[in-house]
């Protein structure tokens, strides 16, 4: 299917229906074996558009026939992708090597050149292939198990590139526009989260963003694995993705001051032409009509992203389709619309190893009689004079010497036989000046007041220079967050909480407004709406689960954790949050500073899917200490701020011990790991924690390459110890220590059955432990 999904959920608007293409028809259903590689329209239209000469036409319609390659990307922290990246390259290369298919010699996975620190990979076998392969079950079995704990995205080459052209940074505010189902937000992620060390958020965040509830509830999915606290998961049509207002130091918003981003990606929905290796079917449903009745809307959701981007900010805007109508010609008209606010950048030096082509400056329009058109008044008008209704002029290029003039040969075409690809597009935008009334009125504020500053350090008056005018206008809200009062604040600070509490909770349709438009959208007063009350009705039937709302560290159930697990004030208080039901919680969540912000700021107006990472859940263990549990995701963002007395290290010994045993008596591990487990009161959460730097000298080690340590969620029984980890994590764990293949669908109940000793389950029965009860956490 294209690139498009279907659009639908609130705001979904028009939508690319039969899986991204428009035309509605029903298609007989062929088997795929039997469908046609070839378009005649397809052929005639590209031939025309000489997207390659003539010559290398026959090459690249060969190409576009022929089955995709396996391709994977290796995600997660540094450390532990470069411990991946190096049990491919001595495990599974070296295996493959020497394994052969009907006698044939397989080509083994080789790291793409142009994706930086062999983290790009690309397998010559196809992915069917290599899921029925027995001879290759192994390296696929490490795939899927390594894709489910977010060490691997599997994920086609060129759908690597965009996020790369970003350049996105720890402190950067970035948006994704259309995100689902999130291969390139988790790219995104990673470079936020990139030089920033474990443990630490980044100032940063990541909005991801999808017009489709259901494919945003697929970002969810993607977003458990990555275990960002930095990251939002949103619902808007992009091209109304409303305006975020800033607040003053009285916690009223100012409606002219827009928080905007540093980097977007509009990777939009299109006809997904460049993806025929991967569907088929695209062979046979393409018609040139698709891209005109998609050019509207991809260009307004450029547009919107215009509005929303920082001056001196970037954009990348893509799509997996060739045809120039949904490409160059959106690029040029929305550059020309905004006259040199936004500039394509000369990207030609970065990933010199990417075999790319130029954006074109001619095409031409294909009408329905399949004639082509190099100008709109060249279309004919029918008998009723309006023979040119479905067609617009901006699906045409501007005249050569704007065309010249916006440097269009910046965009990047990528084509299916340059390196064993699908097709894609690319172009990298940045915004050089100020686009709306707002914008410009502020920048010149900001201007007159940078040029009094100099002034006033150059008259050598510098005691009165007020350097407030250099911070950013976010900075009221930064300082309230941060516990700065300032004079006369407490009321001010109320009604901020409040309206914290309030966070996505009151999700209401008119807040969905952001037009694109310079207008003002009347919603002057916030503060106005009435505060949400957890024990209410939704105001928004739409999303199906209760809003997150801000809990008071201070108070209740929350406090009792804290104070129980002894987390650190390392750990900002102002991040947990949860969905409250029936007036209680299940679960705890956690959110950076810069997401909490974000979240105060837009208060009702974004409407908020999902957020941060789960690190407590609600334990139904009786005489359990604390009544909440830690969350495996959740482990690593809670395990710097945990105290060492729910820390315990594990020699290689205790850590085979408990892959082995999954539940061992404490009696099975060494006699220093036993005792420090007695210190730790029964019915508890505990994470084992292996550093394998502390054991390099050790004979016995773990069964591939492991540079960063491992912690462990386990729960300490009153005789036994059980690992919460979900049965993947569990498998990859197993596979990486002790170079063991457990089959996933083996590991009943989560409970690896056949690694439990019978003694120590009859000795566990003998003492009733119940750590039993909740084994493994579901993933
Ligand atoms: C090409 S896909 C995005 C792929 C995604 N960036 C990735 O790398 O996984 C386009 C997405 O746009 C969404 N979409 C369609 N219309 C939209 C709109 N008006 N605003 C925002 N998203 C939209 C679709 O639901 C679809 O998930």
């Amino acid at each position: 299917m294209g690139r498009g999904g279907k659009r639908g959920g609130r705001g979904g608007g028009r939508g690319a229906k039969n899986g991204g293409h428009i035309s509605g028809e029903r298609q007989s259903y062929k088997r795929f074996e039997d469908l046609r590689r070839d378009n005649d329209n397809f052929r005639k239209y590209y031939l025309a558009q000489n997207i390659v000469s003539e010559d290398e036409f026959p090459e690249l319609m060969e190409s576009m026939r022929t089955v995709l390659p396996t391709n994977f990307r290796i995600t997660g922290s540094r450390q532990q992708a470069i411990d991946i990246r190096e049990q491919i390259m001595d495990e599974f290369i070296p295996f493959i090597k020497e394994t052969s298919i009907d006698g044939a010699e397989i080509e083994p996975p080789h790291p793409l050149e142009w994706y930086p620190n062999n983290f790009g990979w690309q397998f010559s076998i196809p992915r069917v292939a290599l899921k029925k392969s027995k001879e290759l079950s192994k390296f696929h079995s490490f795939l899927v198990t390594e894709t489910e704990v977010g060490n691997i995205s599997r994920q086609e080459a060129v759908s690597m590139v965009p996020p790369l052209f970003l350049g996105v940074q720890s402190s950067h505010y970035v948006l994704d526009m259309c995100a689902a189902p999130g291969s390139k937000t988790a790219q995104l992620i990673e470079a936020l989260h990139s030089d920033v060390e474990a443990g630490q958020s980044p100032t940063g965040l990541v909005i991801a963003n999808d017009a489709d509830y259901k494919r945003a509830c697929m970002l969810v999915h993607q977003m458990n694995r990555l275990n960002s606290p930095n990251i939002v998961v949103t619902n808007h049509s992009g091209e109304r993705f409303p305006n975020i207002y800033r607040m003053d130091a009285q916690g009223m918003r100012i409606p002219r001051d827009v928080v905007q981003f540093d980097r977007i990606l509009c990777d939009v929905p299109c006809s997904g032409d460049g993806t025929t290796r991967k569907n088929v079917r695209v062979w046979e449903k393409w018609r040139a009509d698709d891209a005109h009745s998609l050019n509207p809307i991809q260009s307004k959701i450029l547009q919107r992203a215009a509005y929303l981007l920082k001056t001196g900010g970037r954009l990348v805007y893509s799509t997996c389709s060739l045809n120039p109508i949904e490409n160059e010609a959106v690029v040029a008209h929305v550059l020309d619309h905004f006259e040199g606010a936004l500039k394509l950048v000369d990207v030609s030096e970065q990933l010199p190893a990417l075999k790319r082509r130029p954006g074109l400056k001619t095409w031409k329009v294909m009408t329905r009689d399949g004639n082509l058109h190099d100008e709109f008044e060249s279309i004919p008008l029918d008998e009723a004079g309006r023979g040119r209704r479905k067609y617009m002029q901006k699906f045409f290029p501007l005249d050569q010497a704007r065309m010249e003039e916006l440097h269009i040969e910046r965009c990047m075409r990528i084509y299916s036989h340059l390196q064993n690809t699908g097709g894609f597009f690319v172009a990298v935008l940045e915004k050089v000046a100020p686009i709306s009334v707002d914008e410009k009125r502020k920048a010149a504020a900001e201007a007159a007041a940078l040029a009094a500053t100099v002034e006033k350090i150059k008259s050598g008056n510098a005691a009165a220079v007020d350097i407030s005018c250099l911070e950013s206008t976010a900075a009221p809200a930064t300082k309230r967050l941060a516990g700065e009062s300032e004079a006369g604040d407490s009321d001010a600070d109320s009604v901020s909480l409040k309206r914290a509490k309030i966070g996505s909770a009151q999700i209401s349709i008119a807040g969905d407004d952001g037009s694109g438009d310079e207008e003002e959208d009347g919603d002057e007063d916030q503060a106005k709406r009435p505060l949400y009350r957890p024990d209410e009705p939704r105001e928004d039937p739409a999303l199906p689960e209760n809003p997150f709302v801000f809990l008071d560290a201070s108070k209740d159930d929350l406090r009792a954790i804290l104070e129980y697990y002894g987390i650190r004030d390392t750990m900002s208080r102002n991040g947990f949050l949860s969905r409250i039901e029936n007036g209680a919680f299940r679960s705890v969540y956690h959110v950076s500073d810069s997401v909490r912000q974000l979240m105060e700021l837009a208060g009702q107006r974004l409407r908020v899917v999902n957020t941060g990472i789960r690190v407590f859940s609600r334990n139904s263990v009786k005489g359990a200490g604390c009544s909440f549990r830690l969350v495996c995701e959740g482990v690593p963002q809670l395990l710097p701020h945990l105290p060492d007395r729910y820390v315990v290290e594990a020699s290689f010994g205790d850590l085979k011990t408990i892959l082995n045993e999954i539940n061992p008596l404490l009696t099975a591990l060494s006699d220093e790991c036993h005792e420090r487990l007695r210190q730790v009161p029964p019915s508890t959460s505990v994470v084992m924690v292996y550093d394998p730097a502390k054991h390099a000298l050790d004979t016995e080690k773990p069964y591939t390459r492991m540079t960063a340590k491992l912690s462990i969620p386990c729960w300490r029984g009153h005789a036994s110890l059980s690992v919460h980890m979900d049965k993947n994590q569990l498998c990859s764990l197993i596979h990486r220590v002790l170079g063991r293949t457990v089959d996933r669908n083996a590991v009943g109940g989560y409970r690896l059955e056949n690694n439990r000793t019978a003694a120590s389950a009859e000795a566990r029965a003998a003492l009733g432990d119940g750590s039993d009860a909740i084994q493994a956490d579901s993933a």
